[in-house]
């Protein structure tokens, strides 16, 4: 399989909430919810967002080297690697928030040019980072809505609809089968995996095309963990393009279409659901750290080095014969 072929599982599903304006009611509250529209649908075969050849550097430190990989509407890619890997890094350039320093990345089959995270929202690519900006004591339906309130009225008589916005957030996290029943809560009373599960619906019903989330089952335990997995299926089956950050490969395995494995900023290789086992992506990760360990003995660790070179003795797994290499 190569790293451009869709997954049978992915050509199965089909948008079904994609051009649902938000909460099913045609309005758009503060003019930001948008229907799924344009290039990049399923079917249209340009994936969402994909870069090529992706380098960043900071300083003497090589962050990420010559990365390609994709996500494809009604899929989830799943970005693997342990600390240091690269895998914030590749969201930022992704996100708008830092430039890559070399390779490209494209938005719907054509080349882009972030220069700040508006710029990635704009073209639909939302982030939920770890730390969720969310305000803890604030309750579910204005975090839902911060600086985007619903309004009613004109002018000077234009007033916050608190019964519109409380009214649409019931109904959209209903509609994503959240079950969270007083939205006047605070956030910080909901888990951890509620909390990630409203920002999930709120990046949704905002228009994402994209959703970019970083490490959202990383602090949970199997049980919050596997709910937030069910939301990001939600979210795939809404036919957006999911790009998932992950430690966890038991995590990644159920809800990935594509895997992208990076090891101290380089990709160890992108594989298919179709192409490799979860074992099959565990033996690679702890390869990785296993050669990163030996690289650190051998004192031969300078930052960047990319310790997956196909000379290391022993080392099979990312050589040609590995299980289904994808872009090979
Ligand atoms: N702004 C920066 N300035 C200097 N070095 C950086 C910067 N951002 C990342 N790095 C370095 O780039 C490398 C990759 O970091 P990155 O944060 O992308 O990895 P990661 O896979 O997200 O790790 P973690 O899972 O620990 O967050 C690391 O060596 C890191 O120290």
């Amino acid at each position: 399989m190569t790293g451009t072929e869709k997954t049978p599982a992915a050509a199965e599903k089909t948008p079904a909430a994609a051009e649902k304006t938000p909460a099913g009611t045609g309005e758009t509250p503060a003019g930001k919810g948008k229907a799924f529209s344009g290039p990049g649908r399923p079917g249209s075969g340009a994936p969402l967002l994909e870069t090529r050849g992706c380098g960043k550097t900071f300083g003497g430190v090589i962050a990420l080297r010559d990365v390609s990989t994709r996500v494809d509407a009604g899929e989830v890619t799943c970005v693997l690697g342990d600390n240091g890997a690269g895998k914030s890094t590749l969201i930022k350039i992704l996100a708008g928030v830092h430039p890559p320093d070399s390779g490209e990345y494209l938005v719907d089959g054509a080349p882009a040019r972030f220069t700040s995270p508006r710029d990635a929202l704009d073209r639909g690519i939302a982030t939920v980072y770890q730390d969720l900006a969310m305000i803890p004591l604030m309750s579910v339906w204005r975090n839902f809505f911060l600086g985007s309130e619903p309004s009613r009225g004109r002018g000077p008589f234009r007033r916050f609809d608190v019964a519109r916005a409380k009214r649409t957030v019931r109904e959209e996290l209903r509609s994503m089968g959240i079950d969270i029943r007083d939205v006047d809560q605070p956030v910080g009373t909901l888990s951890g995996g509620e909390r990630q599960s409203v920002a999930i619906a709120r990046a949704v019903y905002f228009g994402a095309r994209v959703l970019i989330l970083d490490e959202p089952t990383s602090a949970l335990g199997v049980k919050q963990a596997g709910v937030v997995l069910r939301y990001i299926a939600q979210a795939r089956d809404r036919g957006l393009g999911v790009v998932f950050i992950t430690h966890n490969p038991h995590h990644a395995y159920p809800i990935g279409d594509r895997f992208l494995l990076l090891n101290r900023g380089t990709s160890m290789g992108e594989y298919g659901k179709a192409d490799v086992t979860r074992q099959e992506i565990v033996s690679l990760m702890a390869g990785g750290a296993e050669l990163e360990q030996l690289a650190h003995e051998l004192g031969r660790d300078e930052p960047g080095r990319d310790v997956t070179s196909r000379d290391e003795p022993g080392w099979d797994v990312t050589s040609q014969g590995g299980p289904g290499r994808a872009g090979t």
